[in-house]
């Protein structure tokens, strides 16, 4: 992997060059208070220069303070020193914490857990090769290599083929050494030139393939060269202080946002560029200390933000990043109200003056439509076919009866035992009573097993998610509350003891394995109440080169089965919806009414939001406030 060791060494011995000129399309209005900044400013230290020694800092006035940032004014930035705020060094400013430039040095390590530990750069492996070749075990880039790729919109930038081809900074670069990540991704190649180019982008590619560093990694990066983050100051009443974060990610559920905060902290370590996570079920005071002292990236599911907002805790008028995590669930019946509301109804600058970032391995049309609302003259870029599975995920669809599933199950996992390997197996049930029903007989049977659902508080929620982690309980039994997003090394197996009513949510489950490049087995149980899927179930393994079952290819030909319900791909004409919307003579513009096309509402009390499994402080039951969370 000789490419491989030119990139690293591409990015280590890189000089650490002087700010770059800011690249994206924020507009570049005076920073008028740059010119009167007071004594607490003078504490103040950019991002972008946060990562220098003291002496290396030169004064606010560099090319990045005659930028300003949509909204910032003379009350937003500096304004708590004057104004009964904090002293110097209070708030560092922009989320830097206390203490001079080089307090970073103090950052807790996110990397300090690494398993195995991290070993210093240039270390050989024991067969003398450089480690290099060793890192992120198991990825298989050649799987990615034919993927087809396609974006559309106006002048896309360029990908890039090395991490080494892009300025992403010093203190970014070494923390993707850190993370051991060698080459981009193929989502990565085409989605960070676009994003630092400052476009909007709307970016589908397959679950696993990386799609949280193609958006952190342009937004920290932005961050560290912009202009500075205002700082927290009163405003909230009751001497409370409001915070102006740089960019916001938002994401659908509790635990995918800690993960994104956990990942961030990593990519953003000692770069001076603060994160801070907020969602619901967790005692919000801890949220809000970490909020007063400052912060930059704010990663928030949306109930928690808007009483983050409504308590005036949080402003959004700085904001110049925008990322929607999973942005077709967030964009659903569900969530588009309170997205809507964080969006658009609240003090956050509209398209075209802050830059939005739309990620999700899946993105239904009438979906994408809806999104356009939130974008401007944006590149659609679909990496490998919307929607699809990779092909490294081997699926097999079993018929099983309802009464024989437990039965089935145990065969599997005793098989599986058999094979001696330790592997952790993740398994979905439709409701919450299902997962807990189905976790107590699988630990009467000598099969230790926990579980995540929207009726365990946040508290068993997060233990369960250790315990299965770390092998304690090597199953984890689940409804959909874990089917986006997470990334749970050495899931080998996903069972879909029920499976879903809706595809997408299907391709999103079994992507909890095969992550990475690596390799992972699928396993559904299929019967009779599953026939409105059994069409688009064998779409989608036909296209993703697996066995498609003579019975299921049966099921999926009766023409009363598979047409309907939410199954999109079943739509006819507009298999796989892999093509930018825009595109689509047959689609409505923007502002065209909703409910028509190939959506596949059904109902709504059937859509998304309705699931049972969802409920409880997780996505919400029917009839419940889905994104309260
Ligand atoms: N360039 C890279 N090299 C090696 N590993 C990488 C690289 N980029 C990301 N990864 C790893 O790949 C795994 C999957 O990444 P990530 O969780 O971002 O996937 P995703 O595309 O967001 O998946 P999902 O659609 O399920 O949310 C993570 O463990 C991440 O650390």
């Amino acid at each position: 992997m000789a490419s491989s060791r030119t990139s690293w060494a591409d990015v280590a011995d890189a000089e650490p060059a002087p700010p770059p000129p800011v690249t994206t399309t924020a507009p570049a209005a005076a920073l008028a208070p740059a010119a009167s900044n007071g004594p607490a400013r003078s504490s103040y230290v950019p991002p972008h220069l946060r990562n220098r020694s003291s002496s290396a800092a030169p004064p606010p006035s560099s090319s990045a303070g005659i930028l300003s940032r949509p909204g910032a004014g003379p009350s937003t930035f500096g304004s708590a020193a004057g104004g009964g705020g904090p002293g110097p060094g209070t708030f560092g400013g922009g989320g830097r914490p206390r203490g001079g430039p080089r307090s970073w040095d103090r950052e807790p390590d996110p990397f300090a857990n690494s398993d195995p530990p991290l070993p210093p750069a240039g270390a050989t492996a024991p067969d003398g090769t450089p480690f290099e070749d060793h890192q992120n075990t198991g990825i298989n880039f050649d799987a990615y290599e034919d993927i087809p790729v396609e974006t559309s919109g106006r002048e896309v930038p360029p990908p890039v083929a090395t991490f080494a081809e892009i300025d992403l900074g010093e203190a970014l670069n070494e923390n993707i050494r850190r993370c051991r990540y060698v080459r981009p991704t193929p989502v990565q190649r085409h989605a960070i030139p676009i994003s630092l180019a400052g476009r909007d982008l709307m970016a589908c590619a397959q679950t696993g393939s990386g799609k949280t560093a193609a958006f952190c990694f342009p937004i920290i990066s932005g961050i560290m060269r912009g202009p500075p983050a205002g700082r927290p100051q009163r405003g909230g009443g009751m001497g409370m202080r409001t915070a102006y974060p740089s960019a916001l990610i938002l994401s659908p559920t509790r635990e995918l946002s800690m993960q994104i905060h956990e990942e961030a902290r990593k990519f953003s370590y000692q770069t001076g560029v603060r994160v801070v996570v907020a969602y619901g079920g967790a005692p919000i005071t801890q949220q809000l200390r970490d909020l007063e002292r400052g912060v930059d990236i704010l990663v928030a599911t949306p109930g928690r933000l808007v009483d983050l907002l409504e308590r005036a805790r949080v402003s959004l008028q700085s904001i110049r990043y925008l990322a929607l995590d999973e942005a077709d669930r967030m964009l659903d019946m569900g969530f588009e109200p309170q997205v809507r509301r964080i969006v658009e109804q609240m003090d956050m600058p509209p398209p075209g003056v802050r830059q939005t970032l739309l990620f999700s391995a899946t993105f239904p049309k009438e979906i994408q439509r809806m999104a356009s609302d939130f974008l401007e003259n944006y590149i659609f870029l679909a990496v490998g076919r919307v929607g699809s599975s990779t092909e490294l995920i081997v699926q097999r669809i079993e018929f099983v009866q309802e009464a024989d599933k437990r039965s089935h199950l145990m065969d599997l996992l005793h098989a599986q035992r058999d094979t001696g390997k330790q592997t952790l197996t993740l398994v979905f049930v439709e409701t919450k009573r299902g997962a807990d029903s189905l976790e107590s007989w699988l630990c009467m049977n000598g099969f230790p097993a926990t579980s995540i659902h929207g009726d365990r508080n946040q508290q068993e929620r997060e233990y369960a998610l250790r315990s299965f982690k770390s092998g304690q309980t090597p199953i984890l039994v689940a409804t959909d509350v874990a089917a986006r997003g997470l990334d749970i090394p050495h899931v080998a197996h996903v069972v879909n003891f029920d499976l879903p009513n809706d595809i997408d949510d299907y391709v999103h489950r079994i992507g909890r394995t095969g992550r990475a490049g690596k390799s992972g087995l699928a396993t559904a149980f299929f019967n009779d109440n599953n026939s409105s899927l059994a069409k688009s179930l064998a779409e989608l393994m036909q296209e993703s080169n697996q066995e498609v079952p003579a019975w299921l290819s049966r099921y999926a030909a009766r023409p009363s089965y598979g047409g309907g319900g939410r199954n999109r791909r079943s739509g006819g004409g507009n298999r796989f919806g892999g093509r930018d919307f825009r595109n689509d003579s047959s689609s409505f513009g923007k502002g065209g009414s909703r409910g028509g096309g190939d959506y596949y509402g059904g109902s709504s009390s059937g859509g998304y939001g309705g699931s049972s499994s969802y409920g409880g402080g997780g996505y919400g039951g029917a009839g419940a406030p889905s994104a309260w969370d």
